[in-house]
């Protein structure tokens, strides 16, 4: 069975680290990984160390401009094939890992022919995989267009701030509206520091979120940062890497 796990949040918060570091430590497990990059606005590849991929909004584009000419180059063509043949071509073969990244929004017109092909090649896609890591945007977009349909764990990323803490609470109630399939939703707070590690405690218990782990503030991150070296290649022993791998045992792993 495939473990959807999708990571969202409010934009800045570390929500691409944490993809970043989960990826980083489940295909070091040996797990047979997809990593989906849903977020138009994030750097999820480069934060892997992978630069220049297409991206499926672009195969999107390719087979809707087809349909929707007057005359078609090829009115015969099989066009579920076609697009699985582009999706699977974008896919990016990286060591321990697949990399697949959705891309920009959709232009204007009605896109439901060309999603609802999307969506039962993603669905066969997913199922080849042991794990699945999701790096979403805070409004879930690809969930309630059900281009991804379901996901069994749903983590969002705060960093130690109130506005933090109610965007994960705004997310939560989303999801209740939201027609998908979606198992737990966790909390991870990131960026914790002594200073502020009991108010976050307690704050996650006022707003009933259930917490699976405090990723502190890490010193080799803003190192990696400042030097531009991607976050995939932090050493085990970097604080933010030690609780990454007990937020996977919690997850079950
Ligand atoms: N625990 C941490 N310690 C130190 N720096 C961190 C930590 N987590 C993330 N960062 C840094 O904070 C910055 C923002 O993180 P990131 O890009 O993951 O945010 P994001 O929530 O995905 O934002 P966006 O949605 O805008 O891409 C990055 O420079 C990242 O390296």
């Amino acid at each position: 069975m495939t473990r959807v796990i999708a990571i969202t949040g409010k934009g800045g918060t570390g929500k691409t680290a944490v993809a970043a570091l989960l990826i980083r430590y489940l295909s070091k497990k040996g797990k047979f990984l997809l990593a989906i990059d849903a977020d138009a606005d994030t750097n999820l590849p480069e934060t892997l160390g992978c630069e220049d991929v297409k991206s499926v909004g672009d195969a999107k584009e390719y087979l809707q401009a087809e349909i929707t000419k007057p005359r078609p180059d090829n009115p015969d063509m099989n066009k579920e094939s076609v697009l699985k043949s582009k999706v699977y071509e974008i896919i990016e073969e990286m060591p321990g890992y697949d990399l697949l990244v959705m891309g920009r929004p959709e232009g204007s017109g009605c896109y439901c022919y060309v999603n609802n092909l999307l969506r039962g090649i993603m669905d066969k896609l997913i199922m080849n995989y042991d794990v699945v890591i999701i790096d979403a945007e805070a409004g879930l977009e690809h969930f309630s267009r059900k281009i991804i349909r379901d996901i069994d764990d749903l983590i969002v990323v705060t960093d130690a701030s109130r506005r933090g803490f109610r965007t994960a609470e705004r997310i939560r109630e989303l999801v209740d509206e939201l027609d998908s399939n979606i198992g737990r939703i966790h909390v991870i707070a990131n960026k914790v520091t002594d200073a502020n590690q009991e108010e976050l405690i307690k704050l996650a218990e006022d707003l009933k979120l259930n917490m699976i782990g405090m990723i502190p503030l890490d010193p080799k991150i803003e190192e990696m940062d400042i030097k531009g070296i991607p976050l995939f290649e932090i050493p085990d022993d970097s604080i933010a890497a030690v609780e990454i791998e007990s937020i996977v045992k919690k997850l079950g792993f």
